[in-house]
């Protein structure tokens, strides 16, 4: 029986930084950002309904989502992001599912849903293990500003439409710390690995 951990954490704590580490170990990750870009592109059911919900104003001159505008509007209004959660959110799980199913039809022993709000939209279900990418809030919002370029208060906004990661942390059955150097973090996950026994 394969392993299904799911990998989480809050916005810039380092899940997609820990994500690329499970590649030394030969363990497929199924990345439900990535997926989440790719269910709206132009032509798909969701690209429709997001272009009728929230306009053509939500689009770029090449007709594709303007995901900075798009995210303007939803961080800041909370039913306007349930609209949007109900148009991607879908689509996006059955796409996860199939990913998942597949790696283990494949055979391999372990497989890494990374899904950012698998928390908030109750989604532990889908897994064995939960993993939450830990961060101190200001070591997140520092890393936020670095990386995105937002303000501490578009920062702030987007911290906090989600569980704050303490929380997380505290509802997981394995935490990595990565508030230190990412050669620390990855020696976390290779320990816990190791523990959880799906290291060949
Ligand atoms: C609003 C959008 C267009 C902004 O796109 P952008 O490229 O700027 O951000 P990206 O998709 O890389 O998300 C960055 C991070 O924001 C956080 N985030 C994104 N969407 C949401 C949401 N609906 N609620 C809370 N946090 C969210 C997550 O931590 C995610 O890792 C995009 O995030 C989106 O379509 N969101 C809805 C789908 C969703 O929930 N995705 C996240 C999990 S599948
Ligand atoms: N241990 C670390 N030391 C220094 N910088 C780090 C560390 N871990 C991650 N970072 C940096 O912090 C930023 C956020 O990390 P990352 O993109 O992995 O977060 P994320 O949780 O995947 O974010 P999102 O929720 O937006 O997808 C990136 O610029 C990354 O390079």
């Amino acid at each position: 029986m394969a392993l299904i951990i799911g990998l989480t954490g809050s916005i810039a704590s380092g899940k997609s930084t820990v994500s690329l580490m499970f590649d030394d170990f030969n363990i497929p990750v199924v990345d439900a950002d990535k997926l989440s870009r790719e269910v709206v592109m132009p032509g798909e059911n969701a690209y429709n309904k997001i272009v009728e919900t929230f306009s053509e104003e939500v689009l770029r001159e090449d007709k594709s989502i303007d995901r900075k505008k798009l995210g303007s509007i939803i961080f800041q209004d909370k039913e306007k992001r349930k609209q949007l959660n109900a148009i991607v959110h879908p689509a996006v799980r059955k796409k996860m599912l199939e990913k998942r199913d597949h790696y283990v039809k494949q055979g391999a022993r372990c497989v890494v849903l990374d899904i950012p709000l698998l928390f908030e939209s109750k989604l532990t279900h889908f897994v064995d293990k939960t993993l939450v990418v830990y961060v101190d809030e200001e070591v997140q919002l520092q890393r936020l500003i670095g990386r995105d370029g937002y303000s501490r208060e578009e920062a702030y906004q987007r911290i906090n439409v989600q569980i704050p990661v303490k929380e997380k942390a505290a509802m997981a059955d394995a935490v990595i710390d990565n508030n230190g150097s990412k050669q620390e973090s990855y020696q976390q996950l290779e320990s816990l690995l190791n523990e959880w026994q799906v290291l060949q």
